[in-house]
């Protein structure tokens, strides 16, 4: 069918008293931004051994900054330009520039009345901007602490994906493609769910992986509203299967990674199982140039999780982590963490603001976006109808085929059967922000959708 040709909704906002990003605007950054002080509070005698009294200063003069940041979003005050001079801060600046003028009224940018979407990635570049003006604690991850209990709170779950990766390698000679199939969909739903451990929804409460993982699937599958996973697979293992695979017929997989913790092994997981099966002959990680929205992952966090699987005692974690290192060492794997995933921009922007990561992602054979913030990225974070098509919503984003892998905690859902939405909140008003529910959702730019 032919694009549907429709007004671009308005864009998210906490101007919507009681929506979700107002609530968000209002009660959780807010939240999130007072744990980042305590964090500072209670670290400052280890940042004392570590600078002495410079470091003492620092920690101080980094809370004034985060103090003035919420006392600056609790009233409503303008959106400032970023003082930090980092390659990104021109960029930021610009775009800032551009709302002030899309907002019509000359109104200043504010917190409560611009786009949602903006505002929050805004606080997290902000709490790095007092970091940075900050020196010698300018490379603290503020969120380490809750990335780390997190991942180590998740270990009874991790030692069962593993173990379960580990019996599929055993037997995975004598698969038929079918029960490849049943695996891949199995461990595509384990990252789905994978993605409700998100320490920005919880406003940084514990919210590690208690259950396994592979068990729940069942009892889970009701809540996925799309699963694509069968054409998914279908894009995977079609077309270059013929003849001997050549290097032409090398497929490449890039994931453009959410949250660290449990939902980042279940990515490596999914990587691992598609790469030992042959299915996948490259894997391309894209994570964050620096801690962004509490808990998504950054190059420290990538590498720390691997180097933390090999040394745990346990075999088939440890087996597992070893097999992993050996995947980087050997380029199979590789990590990337290009500055435009830590700005606003919603994707449909990519080609335009960051030319250089959308020629990339043309090379990829499949491109997995997990989360929440990524979909509302790809969705531009829109009041969209929620029957109109994925590839509508997109608005000519597309280097790739590509699945976003998210449980719903946004206001933005597109893609469903009509009526479904609807029938869905008068059910339960919260579905799209609870997590409860998941989207395994294909677009391929190639085909018409
Ligand atoms: O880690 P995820 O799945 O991107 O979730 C982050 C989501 O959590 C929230 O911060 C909840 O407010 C959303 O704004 C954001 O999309
Ligand atoms: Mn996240």
């Amino acid at each position: 069918a032919d694009q549907e040709v429709c007004e671009v909704p308005p864009s998210l906002s906490a101007k919507v008293v009681g929506s979700f990003a107002y609530l968000t605007v209002k009660d959780r950054m807010p939240t999130i931004l007072t744990k980042v002080i305590d964090t500072l509070h209670r670290n400052k005698d280890k940042f004392f051994e570590e600078y002495g009294k410079e470091g003492i200063e620092a920690e101080k003069q980094t809370i004034a900054l985060l103090s003035k940041l919420r006392n600056e979003m609790q009233t409503d005050k303008p959106v400032v330009p970023l003082t930090d001079g980092l390659s990104d801060a021109e960029t930021w600046n610009r775009y800032l520039h551009g709302h002030q003028q899309s907002e019509g009224d000359q109104e200043s940018v504010s917190w409560f009345k611009s786009p949602w979407l903006y505002v929050e990635c805004y606080m997290y570049r902000r709490i790095q901007e007092a970091l940075w003006l900050n020196p010698p604690i300018s490379d603290y991850d503020v969120f380490n602490e809750g990335k780390t209990l997190s991942f180590l709170e998740s270990q009874r779950a991790v030692m069962t994906l593993c173990t379960y990766l580990e019996d599929i390698k055993k037997k995975r000679e004598q698969l038929s493609k079918k029960e490849l199939f049943e695996y891949f969909r199995k461990l595509l739903q384990v990252s789905v769910w994978g993605n409700k451990c998100d320490l920005s929804i919880s406003a940084g409460k514990d919210n590690s992986q208690k259950t396994d993982a592979v068990d729940s699937l069942c009892s889970l599958q009701p809540f996925i509203l799309v699963d694509d996973s069968e054409v998914i697979w279908s894009a995977l293992t079609s077309g270059k299967s013929q003849g001997p695979p050549d290097n032409s017929a090398a497929r490449r997989l890039d994931i453009v990674l959410d949250n660290a913790s449990f939902e980042l092994i279940t990515d490596l997981v999914l990587a691992d199982f598609l790469v030992c099966t042959g299915i996948i002959h490259e894997v391309r990680f894209h994570g964050k140039s620096f801690p962004w929205f509490v808990s998504d992952v950054t190059a420290n966090d990538f590498h720390w999780t691997i180097r933390q699987t090999m040394a745990t005692n346990h075999r088939w974690i440890s087996k597992c982590g070893v097999k992993w290192q050996s995947h980087l060492k050997a380029g199979v794997w590789s990590y990337h963490d290009h500055p435009f995933w830590t700005l606003p921009h919603e994707f449909c922007e990519m080609a335009a603001a960051a030319p250089d990561l959308y020629a990339a992602l043309q090379g990829s054979d499949l491109v997995l976006f997990k989360g929440d913030l990524n979909y509302r990225k790809l969705t531009g974070d829109r009041y969209w109808d929620h029957a109109i098509s994925f590839g509508t919503a997109l608005r000519g984003f597309g280097p790739a085929p590509l699945c976003a892998l998210r449980t719903l905690k946004g206001n933005t859902q597109v893609g469903l059967q009509p009526g479904e939405g609807e029938k869905l909140s008068s059910e339960e008003p919260d579905w799209m922000s609870s997590s409860k529910y998941a989207v395994i959702q294909f677009y391929n730019p190639k085909s018409e959708q």
